[in-house]
């Protein structure tokens, strides 16, 4: 599972301005997060991929297209989960057979499902696909918060091998490393990279490190030799960087940054609004000052 540990981008993707996959743009984005930013490894089809304003056919594109441009250079998971659970198990197929080295589904949202209705939807992908499972765990968007005890009972299943933890709870991330050594934890909040590597998770998934990876590495890194002093000015200029991303507004800006970089990762999908141009400015500004 080793393969499995380090820095993850959530891969941004490129749309035309009419919301359009844009391919070009796309290889273009994982060249730059292989060659340049030497991430671990790729997350596709997550929130920061724009994921759930897709069709699934688009869906199948995208994972087409990263694995073919990546070609097993890095280590690849796919995110398939969906509130239509029979379009996440053909795209667990689909991603599985394309070689995706994991999936990984967000916990069902909108409706409020049981735990055990939840259980049964990561069971059902598991045993449909065949696969390895890292649970996305996402409260903040989804409503879905899980006790050590309902993780204790998902982990039961062999194939579930992990979860993205994108949640500001670091006691609970401290009992899931506790009990769960031989799973994979990852931090989702690239806000809290230092503190959550303190807690010795095994890596990271986040869409700042599209453009910030090389960083994010650095402080993965120093954190796990115990360099917290120096891990943590980098976490600093890390989150000055952040902060002034998500105030205006977190992909498009991300995108903005990454033609600073010479990818053109074109523009976000409606409803996500394009940037008027004090903000594209914004952006301009963002990467002078911080990368
Ligand atoms: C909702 C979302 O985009 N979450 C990402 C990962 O889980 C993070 O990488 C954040 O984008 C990042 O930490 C900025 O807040
Ligand atoms: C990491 C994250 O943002 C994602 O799901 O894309």
């Amino acid at each position: 599972m080793d393969k499995l540990k380090g820095i993850f981008s959530a891969l941004l993707v490129a749309f035309d301005k009419d919301g359009n996959i844009d391919e070009k743009g796309i290889r273009e984005t994982v060249r730059h997060n292989i060659d340049n930013m030497k991430v671990d490894g790729l997350y596709v089809g997550g929130s920061t991929g724009e994921n759930f304003m897709l069709t699934t056919e688009d869906k199948k594109r995208i994972f087409d297209i990263a694995m073919d441009e990546a070609k097993g250079q890095i280590a690849m998971i796919a995110q398939v989960g969906a509130l239509d659970l029979r379009e996440a198990v053909e795209l667990g197929k689909y991603a599985t057979d394309l070689g995706y080295d994991a999936l990984s589904a967000v916990t069902p949202f909108y409706y409020k499902f049981t735990f055990e209705e939840i259980k049964n939807y990561y069971n059902t992908i598991t045993n449909e696909t065949n696969n390895k499972m890292i649970v996305y765990s996402i409260s903040l968007l989804t409503g879905v918060n899980m006790s050590v005890s309902q993780f204790a009972e998902l982990f039961e299943n062999k194939n579930i091998i992990g979860v993205k933890f994108t949640e500001g709870n670091f006691y609970l991330m401290e009992r899931l490393r506790h009990a769960f050594p031989d799973k994979l934890i990852y931090s989702g909040f690239d806000e809290m990279l230092l503190s959550a590597t303190v807690l010795n998770v095994d890596g990271a998934i986040g869409s700042t490190y599209n453009i910030n990876g090389v960083n994010a590495k650095k402080i993965f890194t120093l954190a796990k030799e115990g360099k917290v002093d120096e891990a943590r000015e980098l976490q600093r200029q890390a989150n000055d960087m952040i902060e002034a991303i998500l105030g205006n507004g977190l992909f498009q800006t991300l995108k903005e940054i990454l033609k600073c970089q010479g990818v053109d990762a074109g523009f976000c999908k409606e409803p996500l609004g394009k940037l008027p141009p004090e903000k594209v400015e914004r952006a301009k500004e963002i990467y002078r000052n911080y990368l």
